[in-house]
């Protein structure tokens, strides 16, 4: 084709098109830019040896991944991350903590996108600057001795930062999408599911099913090129409850049934109860009782139950994006604060402990 014809063709298709492109530094670069040490990339392969251990019942403690519903000021992350790392020893004999690090938001409908998408917090989608706060943040979280969790949801973001993870989710948007699956079967590193919005189960299984299997699929490099991605599949993964439209699901009738659904596609039980979300009816103080529910069970003998997930920040509750933020207050759905989070903790270890 020569200059003329392919300047037309250009022109043709912005003037037909509703979208426009900036370019991104590849993985390969952001990585380079911000590296992984050899010490830190063992501890995290350790970390997640650790999380399998516990979710296949070789090591008896709970998982607990717990952190702000979503990053948006690496100060307070830090800062939150620091509390977390310190309760550690407190707590270790009977919780493995795993700091929710999450950097990208699936919206119902719209809404700010998380940090990765929009680190300024004013709608420009900076997302350049967005990957590397966040994979900078991530680093500092692992630094501070602190395995980190986050949900995968726009698959091309995972190349920038999945060396850094300790464990992953796929929200309940998300747990239905092949892409979101294909992605899951190349990660080497323990994986949960999301039950849907509605609260289905089937999507779930169906996840981990397909999750487990090799696959072929589109992608990108670490170059950034357009590639065929060629995956082995990956076995760790497990159901996360985070109740539905109907209601919660985190009882023992609902856990029962969440069993035997898993049983019935030929599936390890593998249970993490998220107690936020539809679990708490949305109400961030609500999630100790949830919690307790879980524990409750536990103690009853139900070995299904691997761990729990808290959305937790250094204040209560929430607020709106936008004029002056209240420092350690998740500006997207209601947190624990620090000092009722640190309190449940150290009372669901006592209570194990005993
Ligand atoms: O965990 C966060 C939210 O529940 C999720 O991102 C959906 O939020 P939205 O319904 O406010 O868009
Ligand atoms: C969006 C989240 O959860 P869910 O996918 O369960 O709505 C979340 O944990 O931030």
């Amino acid at each position: 084709m020569n200059a003329s014809a392919s300047a037309q063709l250009v022109s043709t298709s912005v003037s037909i098109s509703r979208r426009s492109a900036q370019p991104l530094p590849s993985p390969a670069l952001l990585r380079q830019r911000l590296p992984l040490t050899g010490a830190l990339a063992q501890r995290i392969a350790a970390d997640r040896d650790a999380i399998r251990a516990v979710l296949e019942g070789r090591d008896p403690r709970l998982l607990v991944v717990v952190g702000p519903c979503s990053l948006h000021d690496p100060k307070a992350a830090l800062e939150y991350a620091e509390r977390l790392a310190a309760l550690t020893p407190q707590v270790e004999d009977q919780l493995l903590l795993v700091m929710r690090a999450y950097v990208e938001k699936p919206r119902t409908t719209v809404g700010w996108k998380g940090l990765v998408y929009d680190p300024h917090l004013d709608g420009s989608g900076d997302m350049a600057a967005g990957l590397a706060v966040a994979r900078r943040l991530m680093l500092a979280i692992v630094e501070r001795g602190l395995p980190v969790a986050t949900e995968l949801l726009q698959p091309l973001v995972a190349g920038y930062l999945d060396d850094l993870l300790g464990w992953a989710a796929i929200g309940a948007r998300t747990s239905e999408s092949q892409v979101h699956r294909e992605l899951v079967s190349g990660l080497d590193m323990p994986v949960g599911f999301k039950n849907g919005t509605d609260g289905s189960l089937g999507i779930a299984c169906d996840a981990m099913r397909s999750a487990a299997h090799p696959h072929s699929h589109f992608g990108i490099d670490d170059l950034g090129h357009p590639a065929v991605i060629t995956t082995r599949g990956n076995p760790d993964t497990h159901l996360v409850l985070r109740g539905g439209h109907t209601g919660p699901n985190h009882d023992a009738a609902s856990v029962a049934a969440a069993r035997s659904a898993l049983q019935r596609q030929g599936i390890e039980a593998r249970i993490l109860v998220d107690c936020s979300h539809a679990n708490s009816g949305k109400d961030p103080l609500r999630q100790p009782a949830v919690l307790q529910t879980v524990l409750d069970q536990r103690l009853g003998g139900d070995d299904s139950l691997k761990g729990v997930m808290l959305e937790s920040n250094l204040f209560d509750g929430c607020q709106a994006l936008g004029g002056d933020l209240r420092y350690g207050v998740s500006i997207t759905d209601g947190c624990l604060g620090w000092q009722l989070t640190e309190q449940t903790l150290l009372e669901a270890a006592a209570r194990l402990r005993r």
